[in-house]
């Protein structure tokens, strides 16, 4: 009875050093559609937040839907196209990613953080939106570029509009759409690289992102092949022998892009386990990936 009594504050103490650590940082949190598919691993990650919240953390939730959205297409009769890793995205399309993303996933989020005891904010282009972009074109062959439609990338965020509402002790829940700097339009981003641009701007302390892999494996179909530590190098060098593929990529080249601006730590980590955000950032282990500008990142000699 004593010793399970002990265990549990044996935790709290390990957690201790990291919430001082990491008060009154930004930590950037991405939630990607294969995690929001369950309810119940949704709830699960909620209140992680709501918990990183409470102890002074200050978390900023970034989301996409990317498999909510392919099956509202498909409802309406439209293929989802992709083209290298980014869905076209027309006139009609846009308005579908639109209403998938504010009034289902966002309003869920927000939702769920206020019911388990937290305070959420709503940032989206129907309300406040704090991404600003343009249009995002791929080079194509001979020279040509790439038409996706309203697809964007961000190149400015309003910072100043998160710190606040984060000071305020607010969750600000964020989805991947940014608003066009030339006409005031719509753009669809993809959820990566619109978590890492929040993350450069704000200069967070961490990047996380929740994905269906337990982080970067050396064989895919091999759980226990996880990578736990890796440097940007590491990084290229599994992109460049093809071990980092599809979906990770993205992913991976936004991590790449944020520590080079500032952001101290990324994690990929499996979102599909319960508690996977307290177990990453409040215990010394950790549990998924972790990439470090300075490495070797070794976990038994992580200090957060
Ligand atoms: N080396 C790797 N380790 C783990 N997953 C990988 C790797 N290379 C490619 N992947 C793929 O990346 C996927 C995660 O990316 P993605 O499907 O875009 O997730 P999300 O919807 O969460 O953004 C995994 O499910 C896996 O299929
Ligand atoms: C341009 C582009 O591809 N946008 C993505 C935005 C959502 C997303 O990225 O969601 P996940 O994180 O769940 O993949 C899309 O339309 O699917």
């Amino acid at each position: 009875m004593h010793e399970e009594a002990i265990r549990k504050a044996d935790v709290l103490i390990e957690a201790l050093g990291y919430i001082r650590k990491f008060h009154n940082r930004f930590t950037v949190i991405k939630l990607g559609g294969s995690v929001m598919e369950d309810p119940e691993t949704l709830r699960a990650l909620l209140v992680d937040v709501v918990f990183m919240q409470t102890v002074g953390l200050r978390p900023v939730v970034v989301h996409g839907g990317g498999k909510a959205i392919s099956s509202a297409m498909q409802r309406a009769g439209l293929e989802p196209r992709f083209v290298l890793g980014r869905r076209y995205t027309d006139a009609t399309t846009l308005e579908i990613v639109a209403d998938v993303l504010i009034d289902g996933v966002n309003a869920d989020i927000v939702r769920h953080i206020n019911k388990y005891g937290g305070r959420a904010a709503a940032l989206h282009p129907r309300t406040t939106s704090c991404l600003f972009g343009s249009p995002l074109t791929l080079p194509g062959e001979g020279g040509s570029r790439i038409d996706l439609g309203r697809v964007g990338e961000v190149d400015h965020v309003d910072t100043m509009t998160i710190e606040n509402l984060c000071l305020a002790g607010i969750v600000p829940v964020l989805p991947s759409l940014a608003l066009s700097r030339d006409d005031d339009g719509m753009l669809n981003v993809n959820a990566d690289t619109a978590a890492a641009a929040v993350a450069r701007h704000l200069r967070a302390e961490k990047l996380v992102f929740l994905t269906d892999t337990p982080g970067i494996l050396r064989d895919r179909s091999d759980p226990g092949s996880l990578i736990e530590g890796l440097t940007p190098e590491g990084c290229r060098a599994l992109i460049d022998e093809g071990v980092i593929d599809r979906g990770m990529i993205p992913k991976v080249e936004a991590c790449l892009a944020s520590l080079e601006a500032g952001v101290r730590k990324v994690h990929i980590i499996d979102g599909r386990l319960p508690h996977a955000l307290l177990l990453e950032i409040f215990t010394d282990r950790g549990i998924g990936t972790e990439i470090a500008a300075t490495g070797p990142a070794r976990r038994d000699r992580r200090a957060g």
